[in-house]
């Protein structure tokens, strides 16, 4: 039997048929062609096809109701088979109907040729055929994912922690758009990164954009770039963010943070993968593939009409919900042992460890700041204490990393042997920074000190994370 994957092509319009199949086929696929949805059903039963690609808008019907009767058939009939839509432009709705239906991902017309062979080839990989989280039934172990992805960064052994792992490195190689969900401080960063890490784009750009950073009048500018001139306090040229995303990934953080304007923009962007830098009326064009993350929980507003449905449908062709760390306490050991050992790397602090007992308290404690929490936590009570063995006394005499330090009064006897002050210091701004998502203004007011304070000491550091 030939291993050639078969694609079945269901579209009226004879000369797109012609063309797509062409296409695919120069492409190493076997296209077969259907003039309507009875006959591309009838094909269905007799051919054994890797991917559908349905037209919705049929000439007679523009309704779409047509293509949406044949998806549910196909769907119900062959529900692992993966179908991807071509709806017009300007027919969101229905597209969003589809993919409420278990269509995998859909296509406007017109189309380009390299974005629909990335589509279908994604859709084969990734088989997603509901709008659920496309998480493996059996947990994989650690040992065997750790032989094929790289993810040695991600510490944990939870079985629900595992399986968004094998979903990450299985989806990794495609392009397809993933949504990472997940209480704030659960690694949602870390598994943007291990998107990209594992891609083929990783020799290329993972560019980090906080959206919740960037205000309505700076989005077009932050994003699409600009020219010198474009608007007052454009002093230079500036390169977008997707433009710097080129050939690599975009980690679109907050997404849940964007407001409604904005999002009109970015999803034109999302589907075209065209902009204009503000100040020209050139088109540019990017190849990036997008990764999004939020601590929100996006249906809910879409629902409340706050977070557009078509931008939410095409950021989310996979999605990956992060376990708050209280549902996976079992990992918090592991966890506070990496920390301990990051220290030895980054700070030369060596011959710490944690009794037993504490570690057991640990994973007792709320910690609802998640893996951020425990981090900070950490390292805040390993510079304090002068222990070699962590009590449980060290960190409940730390209640957290920063209100030890408080006053200007830091006693010689608590810096740890071979730290300097400027060296505590780093650690307190960087901690500050990570607790309040790397505002100034907020960071400072915790560290008990002014903004500009604040602003002087993280250009002295060099600590680029900072925002206003
Ligand atoms: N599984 C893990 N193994 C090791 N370190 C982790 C893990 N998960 C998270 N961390 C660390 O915890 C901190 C918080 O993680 P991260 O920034 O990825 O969280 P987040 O979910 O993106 O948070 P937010 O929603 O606030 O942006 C980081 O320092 C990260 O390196």
């Amino acid at each position: 039997m030939s291993s050639i994957p078969y694609i079945l092509i269901i579209d009226d319009d004879e000369a797109v048929r012609k063309s797509i199949g062409l296409f695919l086929k120069m492409n190493g696929f076997k296209p077969l062609l259907a003039a309507n949805p009875k006959e591309g059903i009838a094909l269905l039963s007799e051919f054994k096809f890797s991917c559908v690609l349905l037209d919705m808008n049929f000439k007679v019907e523009t309704t779409g109701d047509e293509g949406l009767t044949a998806l549910q058939k196909i769907k119900k009939a062959y529900p692992e088979l993966p179908v991807v839509l071509f709806t017009g432009w300007g027919n969101m709705q229905l597209a969003i109907e589809g993919m409420k239906l278990g269509a995998s991902d859909f296509i406007n017309k017109p189309w380009e040729n390299d974005h629909l062979l990335k589509c279908i080839k994604d859709a084969i990989t990734v088989k997603k055929n509901s709008r659920k989280v496309q998480l493996p039934e059996k947990s994989p172990s650690r040992k065997k994912l750790e032989q094929e992805y790289d993810i040695s960064n991600i510490i944990g052994q939870d079985p629900q922690l595992l399986k968004v792992l094998e979903t990450v490195g299985r989806v990794a190689k495609t392009n397809a758009p993933i949504l990472i969900m997940g209480e704030s401080g659960t690694g949602k960063e870390l598994i943007a990164e291990a998107v990209h890490n594992n891609s083929p784009r990783t020799d290329h750009e993972f560019v980090k954009v906080n959206l919740g950073g960037i205000s309505q009048s700076l989005f077009e500018s932050e994003m699409f770039g600009h020219k010198k001139g474009s608007f007052t306090g454009a002093h230079t040229d500036r390169e977008g963010r997707f433009s710097i995303a080129d050939k690599g990934s975009i980690f679109l953080d907050e997404m849940g943070e964007l407001d409604l304007s904005s999002q009109v923009k970015l999803l034109r962007v999302l589907q075209e993968r065209k902009f204009e830098p503000l100040g020209t009326s050139k088109t540019q064009s990017a190849d990036f593939r997008v990764i999004s993350a939020t601590n929100k929980i996006l249906p809910d507003l879409v629902r409340e009409n706050k977070f557009r449905e078509d931008l939410f449908f095409r950021i989310n062709l996979i999605t990956v919900v992060l376990p708050p760390l209280r549902e996976r306490k079992g990992d918090i050991p592991l966890l506070a042992d990496h920390f301990l050992k990051l220290l030895e790397t980054s700070y030369g602090i060596t011959g710490k460890s944690f009794a037993p007992e504490t570690l057991k308290w640990l994973q007792k404690q709320p910690l609802k700041g998640n893996i951020r929490e425990l981090k900070n936590w950490v390292e805040s009570s390993v510079l304090m204490t002068t222990n070699d063995v962590l009590e449980i006394n060290d960190f409940e005499n730390n209640p957290t990393n920063i209100h030890a330090f408080q006053n200007d009064e830091i006693k010689e006897e608590i810096v740890p042997n071979g730290m300097t002050l400027e060296e505590m210091e780093i650690i307190m701004i960087k901690n500050a920074l990570n607790d309040n998502r790397f505002k100034i203004a907020p960071s400072a007011k915790q560290l008990g000190i002014s903004r500009n304070a604040l602003y002087r000491k993280v250009e002295k550091y060099n600590i680029t994370d900072a925002q206003d």
